[in-house]
């Protein structure tokens, strides 16, 4: 087990919860996709779980205390003034990360993602896609026990999307567990072991594929996405 969350209740205001009932765990190596439309609590529950909601009544407890997590948001978040090897050399520092395997580390990503050539330069120059790549790289950077992961699936190129998806998978293997939350729901179909479905703060569904197409009850449905709108429809 990497992470064991149960919120009660959180939002932006003690009497105003946004999201509830919110229970789930991630295993090592697992990929838990975080679904369901636009407004339905995602983000919160991700907040939730980084603790920088303003309100919260539950747990959020990673199995020891040594195991950190990285957070890849939706939205780039960077230091204007730095520019993409300061990002990285802070990242190091902060991770108490040698010099020599943090370019061992960095390199082949920077290869990878293609930012060899910006790396003197600021990120605030970037694409939104070059931008998105930075954080990306400063996850793997610090290979953490458990990656949280907002829709990464918009800004990347395909060529970056699928290297992004096969270095994922590597650090899966090496037992860090994910929590995805996305719109792209034939992709999370693809590569999900486990599946959360919300909708208006509450949690619909969840478990594996096999449980959600079950909780959705017909014959006929054979996808996530039909699943999801009938699921949605009884709400
Ligand atoms: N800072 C905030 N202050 C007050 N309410 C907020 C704030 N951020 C989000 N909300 C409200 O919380 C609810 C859930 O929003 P949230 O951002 O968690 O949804 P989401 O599932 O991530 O949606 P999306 O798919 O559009 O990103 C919405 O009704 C939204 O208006």
């Amino acid at each position: 087990m990497v992470i064991d969350i149960n919120i009660n209740q959180a939002g932006y205001g003690k009497d105003e919860p946004i999201i509830q009932n919110i229970n789930f765990s991630i295993k090592e190596g697992e990929l838990v996709g975080l679904l369901g439309p636009n407004g339905a609590g995602k983000s919160t529950t991700i907040k939730s779980i980084l603790e920088t909601i303003d309100y919260m009544d539950g747990s959020v407890q990673f199995w020891d205390d040594s195991m950190r997590y990285a957070y890849i948001p939706e939205q780039p978040v960077y230091y204007d003034e730095l520019t993409l090897w300061e990002h990285i050399q802070f990242t190091a520092s902060m991770c108490e990360m040698s010099e020599e395997k943090m370019k061992d580390r960095v390199q082949p990503l920077l290869e990878i993602f293609r930012l060899n050539k910006v790396i003197h330069e600021l990120p605030v120059t970037f694409s939104k896609g070059m931008q998105q790549k930075l954080m990306i790289i400063l996850a793997f950077l610090i290979k953490p026990n458990l990656y949280i992961i907002d829709e990464p699936f918009i800004g990347l190129d395909p060529k970056a999307m699928k290297d992004f998806l096969r270095l994922l998978e590597h650090e899966r293997a090496n037992g860090a567990g994910v929590l995805m939350s996305t719109h792209m729901l034939d992709t999370a179909e693809r590569i999900c072991d486990h599946f959360i479905l919300m909708s208006e703060g509450e949690v619909i569904a969840q478990g594996t594929l096999e449980n959600i197409l079950k909780a959705a009850g017909s014959n006929n449905v054979v996808s996530l996405l039909d699943s999801f709108e009938i699921l949605m429809e009884r709400t």
